[in-house]
């Protein structure tokens, strides 16, 4: 009987005392505008014409970003459904360009005694937007908690982990088919228009260290998505992969088409009705209630093209539930290798090799070959 007893129930969130649900932040209101713009922008060489044009985004919507409020529905629900299993894990959250910064979240956790805490940012993509440039900021605010709290030259006050790119995970993409079968119901015949955050050809091309670049994990997950939707009884639609919210000099090449450019394309190949689904964004940023819902649209009503716009995954259940097992998933690597164990294989669809838990020397890079002159948090070099 002895040899059948139970196994002790474990901990599936440990090593983990907190959840830091980091993103990119966004103003409050009119007086945050350009701040925020200053902070996001500083050293990146963005014309001025061009801050003002953002600047003037912002205040079309009252000068605040939806995506706080998105950011705060996402913690609650995560919240939810770590109770909901029983995981006691708190989350935090902050941000890498406005309040509340990540280094406030930390403090919190770290103040609430947490010293080993998991970090879920808020881009399912690897690039140097959606995953080193965090990790700059990660070890930024460990180093500026670290001067707070009196700690010696280079000492930390916890260790943070990250939970890789999720582009892959099966919940981020039947989330994503959820949202295009919906969409597809209110417009059958439409040809499905992805579209996501445009990058300038350098940091493309520095975004594929140990895996696909970033254009190609978004190929692989309209491929997905496009299948999905054809298994749901749909009939598979005709995709295309399209970016918006291109910044930069116009001498600086960046990811085409344009997702405007494209309308006008289909338009006049005869396409007559397109669904648009924004694929590179978990929520609804400004850049898809402004870019797609202002602008896209309007292209779309001008051109004369029947358009329906998809959902961003948001708080949908699913998504919810496949973040949380990507923090279970986590936790159980870093027990693994803590033991000196393999970790178990990270839950995957699609052909691309899944993002490793700990970033390897010199991914993500800004510019390929080029050291940002910033240290990295959660890869195996913070140099590299
Ligand atoms: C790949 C990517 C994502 C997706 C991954 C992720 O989600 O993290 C993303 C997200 C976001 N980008 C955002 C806002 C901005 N991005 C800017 C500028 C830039 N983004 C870039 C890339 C990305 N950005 C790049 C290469 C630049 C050029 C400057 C630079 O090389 O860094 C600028 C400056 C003005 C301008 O140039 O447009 C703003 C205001 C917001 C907040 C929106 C809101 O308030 O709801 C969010 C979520
Ligand atoms: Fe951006």
């Amino acid at each position: 009987m002895a040899l059948d007893a139970p196994q002790q129930p474990q901990n599936l969130t440990a090593p983990y005392d907190a959840l830091l649900l980091a993103s990119f932040g966004g103003p409050d209101g009119p007086d945050d505008v350009m701040p925020f713009l200053r902070n996001v922008t500083a050293g990146k060489g963005i014309p001025d014409e061009r801050l003002a044009e953002v600047a003037e985004h912002y205040h079309h919507f009252g000068g605040a970003s939806p995506i706080n409020g998105q950011n705060l529905a996402l913690q609650r629900a995560l919240v939810a459904e770590l109770d909901r299993r029983g995981l006691d894990l708190p989350v935090v959250w902050g941000n890498r360009n406005w309040t509340p910064y990540t280094k406030d979240a930390l403090a919190a956790a770290h103040a609430d005694g947490a010293r080993r805490v998991l970090a879920l940012v808020t881009s399912a993509y690897g690039s140097y937007s959606g995953c080193r440039q965090y990790r700059e900021d990660f070890w930024s605010s460990l180093d500026a908690l670290a001067v707070d709290l009196g700690l010696p030259e280079g000492e930390h006050p916890l260790v943070l982990d990250k939970i890789r790119p999720y582009f892959d995970h099966p919940a981020f993409v039947a989330a994503n088919v959820d949202a295009v079968v919906e969409a597809l119901a209110q417009a059958p015949d439409a040809r499905v228009v992805f579209v996501t955050h445009s990058v300038p050809d350098t940091m493309e091309e520095a975004s594929g260290y140990a895996g696909a670049t970033y254009s190609e994990q978004h190929f692989e997950v309209a491929r997905l998505v496009a299948q999905g939707v054809a298994e749901r009884g749909g009939r598979a639609p005709e995709w295309d992969l399209t970016y918006c919210s291109r910044s930069g000099p116009p001498s600086q090449p960046w990811l085409e088409p344009d997702v405007n450019d494209h309308l006008e394309s289909l338009a006049a190949a005869g396409v007559t009705s397109v669904v648009i689904a924004p694929i590179g964004f978990v929520s609804d940023h400004m850049e898809v209630v402004f870019d797609l819902d202002t602008e896209a649209l309007e292209t779309a009503r001008e051109l004369g093209l029947t358009a329906v716009r998809a959902d961003s995954v948001g708080v949908r259940d699913v998504f919810v539930r496949g973040l949380v097992d990507l923090v279970v998933e986590r936790a159980a690597a870093a027990r693994a290798t803590d033991a000196g164990q393999p970790a178990p294989e990270p839950v995957h669809v699609g052909t691309l090799p899944p993002r490793p838990d700990v970033c390897a020397p010199g991914c993500c890079r800004r510019q390929a070959g080029v050291d940002s002159g910033r240290l990295a948090a959660c890869g195996v070099d913070p140099r590299a």
